[in-house]
């Protein structure tokens, strides 16, 4: 055994999700990844104290962190106005138990089509994981009867007075098993209009919400400083609770659910359920978005690149431009 692998051993007695060092494998200098990176690009999950070579291949480390990961010490707010963040609404208790019932039982009865961790359900149009859109010319018909008393309860949701901005048609109902969640993400600012209502049912989860200072994910991929540079917020979402994502929180900050199999809220460890169904309505948008979040906003930004393309064709026309053939 040599000097590095002997500095790390498996955790003795201990399940998988109990250690604060994560082995990277196809990571590290000898694939063009220097530690530095390694070090930013991991601190989007949790502060990271060292980042080691866990074998001399140049290949695998072992990231080093502050604490256990999913150990995290972020506070999850138990109410919207705790939250604070302009355009996050929760409604407990938004139906009843056997309301709660009768839609998993409806949806259980219908085929789920199935993705690499969760399944999912689509009606009204089918939303395409690969482009993070939906083809708008593709209607698959109204919403289902099932959900016409959620339809109505929506359209009395506290604090939102213009009836036609929550008139929704597209649904998308996820199951998640426990210890699944969902990537960060803006839902596409040209795919729905403003207002996304999500219904919890059957477990709880926390959602967190992350402001990065200079936009989407995507987009600052390449810089990893970025990466670490954001602000977080958490919620706990219990089964049959209400969330509305709109305005700021909807435009401006991305969702996650970190993927855990326990939460810590107030204090309480609470245990994921071996299932979380939720309930998404959206409206599908048609046209471009107009937002004021210009930089978080897929519309907007393919606007723009338009009109510099535009403008180098001019340009490169007019010779003042060279491109490179390489
Ligand atoms: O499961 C949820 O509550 C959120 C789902 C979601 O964010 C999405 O489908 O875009
Ligand atoms: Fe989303």
């Amino acid at each position: 055994m040599n000097k590095v692998q002997s500095k790390f051993t498996r955790p003795k007695g201990m399940d998988h999700e109990s250690s604060s060092n994560l082995y990277v494998a196809n990571c590290g200098p000898a694939v063009g990844i220097s530690f530095d990176n390694i070090e930013s690009v991991f601190s989007t999950f949790g502060k990271v104290i060292g980042v080691h070579a866990a074998d001399e291949t140049g290949t695998r480390v072992i990231v080093c962190f502050h604490e256990i990961l999913g150990g995290d010490s972020l506070p999850v707010c138990l109410s919207a106005s705790e939250l604070a963040i302009p355009g996050i609404y929760l409604v407990h208790e938004f139906i009843t138990l056997k309301e709660e019932k009768e839609l998993l039982a409806e949806v259980d009865a219908r085929p789920w089509k199935r993705l690499s961790k969760r399944k999912v359900q689509h009606y009204g149009y089918e939303f395409l994981y690969e482009t993070r859109n939906v083809d708008s010319k593709q209607f698959l018909g109204e919403l289902p009867s099932f959900v016409s008393h959620i339809l109505k309860k929506i359209m009395s949701f506290p604090g939102l007075d213009d009836d036609r901005s929550k008139q929704v048609d597209q649904l998308t109902v996820n199951e998640y098993p426990s210890g699944v969640g969902l990537s960060p993400h803006i839902d596409t600012h040209s795919a729905f209009d403003e207002l996304i209502f999500s219904l919890s049912l059957a477990g709880p989860c926390i959602m967190e919400f992350r402001r990065y200072p200079q936009g989407t994910f995507t987009a600052i991929g390449n810089n990893p400083q970025q990466l670490s540079n954001f602000t977080r917020k958490a919620i706990f979402l219990p089964p049959r609770s209400m969330l509305l994502i709109s305005g700021e929180g909807r435009y401006a900050w991305h969702h996650y659910i970190p993927h855990h199999k326990v939460d810590t809220v107030g204090g309480h460890v609470v245990r994921r359920s071996s299932r979380r169904v939720s309930f998404t309505f959206r409206k599908v948008r048609k046209g471009p978005c107009c937002c004021e979040y210009k930089q978080y906003c897929d519309s907007q930004k393919n606007a723009i690149r338009a009109m510099f393309a535009t403008e180098n064709t001019k340009q490169r026309r007019a010779g003042h431009i060279i491109t490179c053939n390489t």
